[in-house]
């Protein structure tokens, strides 16, 4: 474990949390963490951790070597503006609101003349909570070689991590990881839904669900062959399989995936020109 490694979060909710399950014991101790939330019932849950909490900005913020914004987009410049004057020249600063690009925190966190740029934009997912994340991470020019490996590092302790070079790479990861758990969750709640209709109990049908999702995920990732012919070995010519996908080829399943995907990235570059002043 990394001791040295002190950690602020501004917005101490869902995502922060999830991210802290896996950073605290392995990354730093909850005595190493502290969380700036305006809710202090979201705070309460925090202190039985052992982590330090405020409701503002306090010299603790001036003191945490690595800040992770997870403030909801709307609110972020507001948490920026008051966390600002806490800033050190050694800070290096973490945002995981989707759509708010590199260039808008650059400009929030630094002045005209001299912008702040030791930011590294990230878009984890909720699997964090459990180690199984997914991160896609863009640096600005101002984070060095060392910045990267300990962010890198701290995503790594809480899953899969992908550098990208640009903010709208982000948005894409955004459409694909970050809110992807939400479409595999709906997915899931469709199988069992089925299953119910056709008479298995819902206990029953969960099981089923849960462990057809997870162990096709798991074959997909350990198998050397393509997801194509994955797919084509539970497809029997003239039986089950085939009915079922000729109704999700015919209602358009892929592209209705790619749809939601381009909402998603639509809205991020959307919440990027709301909140770019
Ligand atoms: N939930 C998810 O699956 C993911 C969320 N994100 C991003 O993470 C960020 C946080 O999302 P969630 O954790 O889901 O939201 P959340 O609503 O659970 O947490 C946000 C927290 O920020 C606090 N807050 C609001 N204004 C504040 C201020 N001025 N200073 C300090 N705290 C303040 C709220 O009280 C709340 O506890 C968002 O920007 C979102 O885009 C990114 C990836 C995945
Ligand atoms: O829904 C959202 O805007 C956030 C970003 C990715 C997942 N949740």
């Amino acid at each position: 474990m990394n001791q040295e490694l002190t950690i602020a979060f501004i917005g101490g909710g869902n995502m922060a949390s999830a991210l802290a399950a896996g950073l605290i014991g392995k990354r730093c101790g909850a005595h190493d963490v502290h969380v700036i939330d305006i809710n202090q019932a979201v705070l309460d849950r925090w202190a039985v951790q052992g982590t330090t909490v405020s409701q503002a900005p306090d010299d603790m913020l001036a003191r945490r070597r690595l800040w992770i914004l997870a403030v909801k987009p709307q609110y972020l410049k507001e948490a920026v503006m008051q966390c600002r004057p806490f800033l050190q020249e050694d800070t290096l600063v973490v945002s995981i609101a989707a759509g708010i690009s590199a260039e808008t925190l650059s400009s929030w966190l630094g002045s005209d003349d001299k912008p702040f740029t030791r930011i590294v934009r990230c878009m984890p997912n909720t699997p964090a909570l459990i180690g199984a994340g997914a991160s896609g991470l863009l640096a600005l020019p101002g984070v060095s070689e060392d910045d990267k490996t300990v962010v890198q590092q701290c995503m790594r302790a809480v899953g899969e991590v992908t550098w990208v070079d640009t903010d709208a790479q982000i948005d894409a990861v955004t459409a694909l990881s970050g809110s992807g758990p939400a479409y595999v969750f709906l997915f899931i709640e469709a199988l069992i839904q089925g299953g119910i209709k056709q008479g298995l109990d819902e206990d029953q049908a969960r099981t089923l669900a849960l462990a057809t999702v997870t162990g096709a995920t798991q074959l997909a990732a350990l198998s050397h062959e393509s997801l194509q012919i994955l797919r084509e070995r539970v497809t029997s010519k003239g039986g089950t399989t085939a009915a079922a996908l000729d109704v999700l080829q015919s209602q358009n399943f892929p592209d209705i995936v790619q749809q939601a995907m381009l909402a998603a990235y639509t809205r991020a570059a959307e919440l990027s020109s709301e909140f770019a002043q």
